[in-house]
């Protein structure tokens, strides 16, 4: 079984293609980079996956489940770090993270168990007495990946996660989440920066709402530069 499979899906804004008959698979325990330009229909296809938007041509399956048909099975499978924070600035990390727990019917001592672990895979343990004012935007981001672990998903889904950080505040946090990976949890990393990603990566290259390729990206690059070829297959860049 795949752990995240997206068939056929098209959407539509009006008159506005953003998503043109999208298809991919995902492996359990992968690390899959969706690699587009701005416009390509990253966020869309992510609304998608989480239900903020209704699939009306296609279908996703999440772990086996169909979004449309079975929704609560789909989503309960689904951790999401959207590309706006959504965390109570004046709450501390523990606060946060148990409203989280609540909010996916974990409460007592199961709700504290899975808040420590998750906040321990992201280094974040020794933060959880703290407001989320008092973070750093590196720590902030960690926070909101670990309470995207504490329902204990099988498919992590991350839109552009690093967007306004800094250098060292990226690479903790996609090594944090290759790590992830490793331990076997599938990752879909919507970025249109190629540092963020691996040559053992998958990568799904998106542009104007089609996929252009899906392979790891050793092999997109060729032996060559990822850069070089995304910006071959799409007349744009991909540094930041
Ligand atoms: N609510 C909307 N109404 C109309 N068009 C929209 C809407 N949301 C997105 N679009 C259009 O759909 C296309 C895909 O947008 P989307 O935001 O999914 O791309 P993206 O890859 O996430 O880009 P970015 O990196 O800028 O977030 C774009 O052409 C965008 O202008």
């Amino acid at each position: 079984m795949k752990a995240l499979s997206v068939r056929n899906v098209s959407y539509r804004f009006g008159a506005k293609v953003a998503l043109d008959d999208v298809s991919f698979d995902l492996e359990v325990g992968r690390f899959a980079a969706l690699l587009g330009p701005n416009g390509a229909g990253k966020s869309t296809l992510f609304a998608l996956l989480t239900r903020l938007l209704v699939t009306r041509q296609g279908q996703i399956f999440v772990a086996g489940f169909d979004v449309r048909a079975a929704p609560r099975a789909a989503l309960a499978r689904i951790g999401v770090v959207f590309q706006q924070s959504t965390l109570d600035l004046d709450m501390t990390v523990a606060r946060n993270l148990s409203y989280f727990a609540a909010l996916q019917g974990l409460s007592g001592a199961a709700a504290q168990a899975s808040i420590d672990a998750a906040l321990d895979r992201l280094d974040m343990r020794e933060r959880a007495g703290e407001t989320v004012r008092a973070l750093n935007g590196g720590h902030r981001r960690r926070m909101e990946i670990a309470r995207a672990l504490v329902h204990g998903p099988e498919v992590l889904l991350l839109d552009e996660p690093t967007v306004g950080l800094d250098t060292a505040s990226r690479r903790a946090i996609t090594a944090h989440v290759h790590d992830l990976a490793e331990d076997g949890l599938t990752v879909l990393w919507a970025t249109h920066l190629v540092d963020e990603i691996r040559p053992t990566d998958d990568v799904v290259v998106l542009h104007k709402g089609r996929v252009l390729t899906h392979q790891p990206a050793a092999e997109i690059a060729c032996s060559g530069d990822l850069g070089d070829a995304f910006i071959a297959m799409t007349g744009e860049g991909g540094r930041q």
